[in-house]
């Protein structure tokens, strides 16, 4: 609230319906498209998946869950994670504004009621910014030696939009993307099922989905402990 405004107005039920049904429409498309992306790429590239395993073996261990405290101690799974929204980038462009004043931009004039949106996916295949941008690498995003996320690169994807009008929810939903990965892949091995026609073509929307695929085959890494 701006000086001057009633800073304890109380919120209409009403708003506070329409904010919550703004989170959860923003919130679960989005993350649950995330993960079927990266668990759709873990099938396709196994010797990608079996170092995510590995790296959670050493790391985490198989005794207990995955916590949110452990994700800076993962570097090349974060890697994946980064490279799966590069390469898919399945929320192709962001949300539709419109500017409310002209404005000059990079040497662009736009006029006043222009409606104005990112193109991600083009930034996140620019050859430009990206080596080799259709090959599904996640090494790239990484130090030499493996051991670290390398922030310059990985500050280039874009995901969650830009400017005021960015993702509010980004810190939770990479959490969430990371949370549930973690723990899937810490219990269990994901793969194309044999004779299984795969395509992982994008099918247009405002998340995007890949085109075909029915089934994995899913086969319990640890012996059962009865908790999962
Ligand atoms: C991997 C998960 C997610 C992705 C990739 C994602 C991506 C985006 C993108 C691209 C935008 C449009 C930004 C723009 O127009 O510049 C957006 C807006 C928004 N997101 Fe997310 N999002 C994710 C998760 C979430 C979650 C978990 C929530 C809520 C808990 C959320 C809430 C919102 C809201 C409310 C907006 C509108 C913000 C505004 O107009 O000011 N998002 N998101």
């Amino acid at each position: 609230k701006t000086a001057g405004e009633d800073t304890n107005l109380q919120p209409s039920n009403q708003s506070i319906i329409a904010i919550v049904n703004d989170l959860f429409g923003a919130g679960f498309d989005t993350v649950t498209t995330a993960l079927s992306w990266c668990l759709m790429y873990a099938a396709s590239y196994p010797d990608m998946q079996k170092r995510i395993q590995d790296e959670l073996d050493q790391t985490i261990g198989q005794e207990r869950r995955p916590r949110l405290s452990d994700r800076g101690t993962l570097p090349y799974t974060e890697a994946f994670i980064l490279e799966t929204f590069r390469h898919s980038s399945f929320l192709p462009f962001t949300i539709p504004h419109r500017t409310t004043k002209a404005t000059a931009l990079n040497g662009y004039y736009i006029p006043k009621d222009t409606c104005v949106f990112v193109n991600q996916w083009q930034v996140n295949h620019d050859e430009k910014l990206w080596q080799d941008p259709s090959a599904f690498k996640p090494e790239r995003f990484l130090n030499a030696a493996g051991t670290e996320i390398n922030r310059t690169e990985s500050d280039k994807v874009l995901t969650f939009g830009l400017g005021r009008r960015r993702c509010i929810g980004e810190s939770i939903g990479r959490w969430e993307v990371f949370l549930f990965l973690t723990t899937l892949l810490q219990q269990l091995e994901f793969r194309l099922a044999p004779g299984e026609a795969v395509d992982l073509t994008p099918q247009y929307g405002l998340t995007m989905k890949y085109k075909k695929c029915e089934r994995f085959q899913i086969k319990r890494r640890l012996p059962s402990n009865g908790s999962l």
